[in-house]
């Protein structure tokens, strides 16, 4: 397929505006704006019907938006989604193989899909850039999460993609999976390959480029994780040797006191007014003589206040 990309992505894989998605009275993606670099890994997260999957799809062009527009890979979203999907790779969160055939057999049926040529040497180079050769004859329904996961992952990028969407690509894949599946899109990243993925692990977000918070289909923060921790402005304290639950009530009582959660036997304490927090955890601290310092803020914590204050506004 051909066609004159258009000139007003400014580099961008990715780049929508005003994007607004409704069903039925509710408004699931509202006004989202949104811009990726061609070769970034940005990751989208947000709580559980926040958005995210929604966006995915409008972006790709299998939704079409209420509202807004956007280019992806140079084209229209609502005018060109043959051409977009086309050139992308989509893994969607329940990805499904025909479990009675091998992985060779179920990317040959792939590549026949797609009518990808040669077909034959098309699978081998995929099976080798994969590491999955070894286990070409194995079969589907046999693999453990970690290698079905990356024979959707061979399965999406056999065509040469430029964007990969994953959606919660990890989920139910145990760590060292999760990290070589991680290595393996950074190398696609390197090779020029763009990347937006969603998901619900902090360690994954810690691995993008940058990073998007949507919630109630509002985008209320983006940047690097450390730009999006500092610009929260929460401050954390750990006070150590004693995780109680009687503890934690005390300090949740305390005003500056935002979170409280146990780490092993220490307790991270987090709030936005330093000072008030500061006063909160040096009192308990004395009370129960314990030693307190000040620590990292993560971005679970910061993802908690965002969730919370979504959810306040909600309201
Ligand atoms: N086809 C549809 N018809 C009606 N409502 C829908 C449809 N698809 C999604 N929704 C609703 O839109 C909201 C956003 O859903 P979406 O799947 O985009 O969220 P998400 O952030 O991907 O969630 P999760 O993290 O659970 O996958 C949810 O309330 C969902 O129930």
């Amino acid at each position: 397929m051909t066609a004159t990309p258009s000139p007003a992505d400014n580099g961008n894989a990715i780049s929508v505006r005003g994007l607004t998605k409704r069903f039925g009275s509710k408004t699931v993606v509202d006004h989202v704006d949104l811009d990726v670099r061609r070769g970034e890994i940005v990751g989208f997260l947000g709580p559980n019907g926040s958005g995210k999957t929604t966006t995915i799809r409008l972006i790709c062009g299998l939704l079409s938006p209420d509202a807004g527009e956007g280019v992806c890979l140079g084209y229209d979203i609502r005018t060109q989604s043959a051409l977009i999907k086309a050139e992308t790779g989509y893994m969607t969160q329940r990805f499904s193989f025909y479990e009675d055939l091998t992985i060779r057999e179920n990317l040959d049926f792939v590549a026949r899909l797609y009518d990808l040529r040669p077909r034959r040497e098309t699978v081998d180079a995929t099976l080798d850039r994969l590491g999955l050769a070894d286990r070409q004859h194995q079969l589907a329904g046999q693999l453990s999460g970690g290698w079905k996961q990356r024979l959707a992952l061979a399965a999406c990028v056999m065509h040469h993609p430029k964007l990969l969407l994953l959606d919660e690509p990890t989920a139910g894949v145990d760590p060292k999976a999760r990290r070589e599946f991680w290595d393996e899109i950074h190398d696609l990243a390197a090779g020029g390959l763009t990347v937006l993925v969603s998901t619900h692990y902090m360690d994954e977000a810690e691995r993008c480029h940058r990073i998007v918070y949507i919630a109630y289909g509002t985008i209320v923060a983006r940047g690097t994780v450390d730009e999006v921790v500092a610009s929260s402005g929460l401050k954390t304290w750990v006070i150590r040797g004693d995780g109680s639950a009687r503890l934690m009530a005390e300090l949740r009582r305390l005003p500056g006191v935002e979170q409280v959660a146990p780490f092993g036997t220490d307790i991270h304490v987090v709030g936005s007014d330093a000072a008030a927090l500061e006063t909160a955890v040096a009192t308990i601290a004395r009370q129960h003589g314990l030693k307190a310092a000040p620590g990292e803020t993560s971005l679970e914590d910061v993802f908690i206040r965002l969730m919370t204050e979504a959810q306040a506004r909600e309201r």
